[in-house]
């Protein structure tokens, strides 16, 4: 338990964990004020029980001779009335805490899943090869909410409920050791029994919760990433009975959380309530004091046991809470202080490209490969011409192409302007890139939207948009087929568009941002050829003004580039322009022919 304390003050940050101490220090005071309603109650009884009181207690005196209250029922009714204000008091400063230590763990889910989503996009390229986006959003969606409602909350409000149950006790002390005693060391061992039973099936709860909950969240992304093919070979049946396990696991670990979670309640009611008609038996029985000496006592145990048992009861549920999420804790935990480097600063001024861009030796190897992808590969791409890059199948295209837009760390250098690229200016490097991959990613919104990409809508340009739309050859296609022109909606993940269409969409998007160098993965693949024509076309009336790197597997697409190289292997086995490299390499001859 006292790990979770440590690993939440690493989940907080600076300001946090201020507020984290501050929040603890108005727990201790709210907990003082609960006990000053309790400790008020023992004088109003004794007085209830002993009019004469007034006279012989000397606070009482002075009391009534200052508010001139002599008359012992109006005395009462004061000292009622003011117990009653402290105890209503207390109350209300509670709620205020309780409301101030709520909204601090709420606050906490919104900037802990920030801080998650900020590091996630600033890791390095090749930190997110192979690894899924499930992860993410497990820990996003799921593991930070249950860190802050039961792990940060219950953290705040175990301490509050401890001291709360401290002083509670201490006023019992005050009033009677023997009794207080007892009830202390029984409590106490009813209590570390119950939590000495259940903390390890509680931890196993939580640890087989996130466990399923992960396979949960794996199955709905594969659903969804699959749903062409589960339709179509009919496994909607398997889908679903796949989602079955982990959704049952889920539903037992919170079953075993809750019903472990209310176990002590039972065990502790019997305890204080047992204890409680033991002292009045045993009192009346042996006839030690009259009832009515007895009757602040007793008033005061009632209170005391109104105020203890629930700080009692919360203490357990808190307990159990932390115990439970203590796995999900440990790994938002473990998520924030991954100490892979990221890159935060995002440069405000993009590199421009004026001369050449140069690779000298460059290279990458990927984990766990026996050879490099590419290897001490030179190239010099004068600003304004085409280099289109061919090859066979993992030859190192794509691999090249990630080493030139600053995504790999590489062997050599990348020099843009004779300037190498480092850490400081890929960020402004790649503002200055026109991405558009072999598979283009649609946001669930308008045709507008998704060629300005990212921008807020009411930034958008939509002169801009329909030039950029016009350059890729899908203009036409907006303004005469889709119902509201740019302002229809593309459906979720571009379902309303065909393969090309999407395709064009990304290279308009791709120019919205009027980089200077465009950068194409096999981005015309998925066009029939009169389509892909046109597209070429128009990047070619690009000549001179962008600089475009292209990867294609049909030799026809880069034939009007300036430069050819073609790999194998990860290293460059021919280069020249389209009829040179016919003429002189057999093997770009066969695969033109091919
Ligand atoms: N994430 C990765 N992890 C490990 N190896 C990889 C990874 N990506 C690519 N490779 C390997 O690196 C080599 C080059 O791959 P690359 O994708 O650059 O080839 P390519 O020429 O673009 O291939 P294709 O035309 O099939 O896309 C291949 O042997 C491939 O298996």
């Amino acid at each position: 338990m006292f790990q979770n304390y440590r690993l939440i003050w690493g989940v907080l940050q600076g300001v946090e964990r201020k507020r984290f101490l501050t929040l603890i220090a108005l727990s201790v005071l709210m907990a003082a004020f609960e006990m000053g309603g309790v400790a008020a109650i023992f004088p109003f009884l004794a007085l209830v029980g002993d009019p004469s009181l007034i006279a012989e207690r000397g606070e009482f005196a002075r009391l009534a001779e200052m508010t001139g209250i002599e008359d012992a029922k109006r005395f009462t009714a004061m000292i009622g009335l003011g117990v009653l204000c402290v105890l209503l008091l207390g109350m209300g400063f509670r709620a205020l805490g309780s409301y101030a230590q709520t909204k601090f763990a709420m606050m906490r889910g919104r900037s802990i899943a920030r801080r998650l989503l900020a590091l996630h996009l600033h890791r390095p390229y090749d930190w997110h090869l192979g690894r899924t986006s499930v992860d993410l959003s497990q820990s996003l969606l799921s593991e930070v909410d249950l860190v802050v409602q039961q792990s940060i909350l219950p953290a705040i409000m175990l301490l509050t409920n401890v001291v709360v149950a401290l002083l509670i006790a201490a006023v019992l002390f005050v009033a009677n050791p023997t009794v207080a005693a007892t009830a202390t060391a029984l409590l106490g061992f009813v209590y570390g029994l119950v939590i000495l039973i259940l903390r390890r099936p509680l931890k196993e709860a939580g640890a087989k919760r996130v466990e399923h909950n992960q396979a949960r969240f794996r199955h709905v992304s594969e659903i969804g990433e699959g749903i062409k093919e589960l339709k179509a070979s009919g496994r909607e049946k398997e889908a679903l009975e796949g989602f079955r396990g982990p959704a049952k696991g889920m539903a037992e670990a919170h079953t075993s959380a809750i019903v472990l979670g209310q176990l002590p309640k039972f065990a502790l009611e019997a305890v204080i309530y047992g204890g409680f008609v033991t002292l009045v038996l045993t009192s009346y029985a042996t006839g030690n004091a009259a009832l009515a000496q007895l009757m602040p006592l007793f008033g005061l145990f009632g209170v005391a046991s109104l105020k203890l048992f629930p700080a009692l009861q919360q203490i357990f549920a808190d307990i159990s809470l932390l115990r439970f999420s203590h796995d999900a804790l440990k790994r938002v935990h473990r998520q924030l202080n991954d100490d892979t480097p990221s890159r935060t600063h995002l440069a405000e001024q993009r590199l421009r490209l004026k001369r050449d861009l140069r690779a000298e030796g460059v290279g990458y190897r990927f984990t766990g490969a026996i050879r490099p992808a590419v290897s001490d590969l030179s190239i010099s791409i004068p600003a304004g011409s085409s280099l289109g890059i061919v090859g066979g199948t993992g030859a190192g295209k794509s691999t090249l192409l990630d080493i030139l837009l600053g995504l790999l760390p590489t062997q050599g250098r990348v020099l843009v302007d004779g300037v190498p690229l480092n850490e400081g200016k890929l960020g402004a490097w790649q503002q200055n890139i026109g991405y558009v991959p072999q598979a283009i990613f649609l946001s669930d919104d308008t045709v507008a939207a998704n060629i300005a990409f990212g921008v807020p809508e009411q930034d958008i340009d939509p002169n801009r948009v329909r030039r950029v739309a016009q350059l890729a050859q899908i203009h036409e296609h907006i303004v005469t087929n889709l119902p509201k022109g740019y302002a229809s909606q593309v459906g979720e993940g571009g379902a309303l568009l065909s393969g090309g269409q999407r395709q064009r969409i990304g290279l308009a998007r791709a120019l919205y941002h009027d980089p200077d160098v465009l950068v194409l993965d096999e981005a015309t693949s998925a066009l029939d050829g009169p389509t892909e024509q046109a597209v070429m076309n128009s990047i070619r009336g690009l000549s001179g003004l962008k600089t475009v790197i292209m990867i294609a597997h049909r030799l026809p697409t880069v034939r009007a580039c300036d430069q050819i190289i073609m790999l194998e292997q990860g290293r460059i086995v021919a280069r020249g322009s389209y009829d040179e490299l016919l003429e002189t390499n057999a093997d770009f001859g066969k695969l033109a022919s091919a």
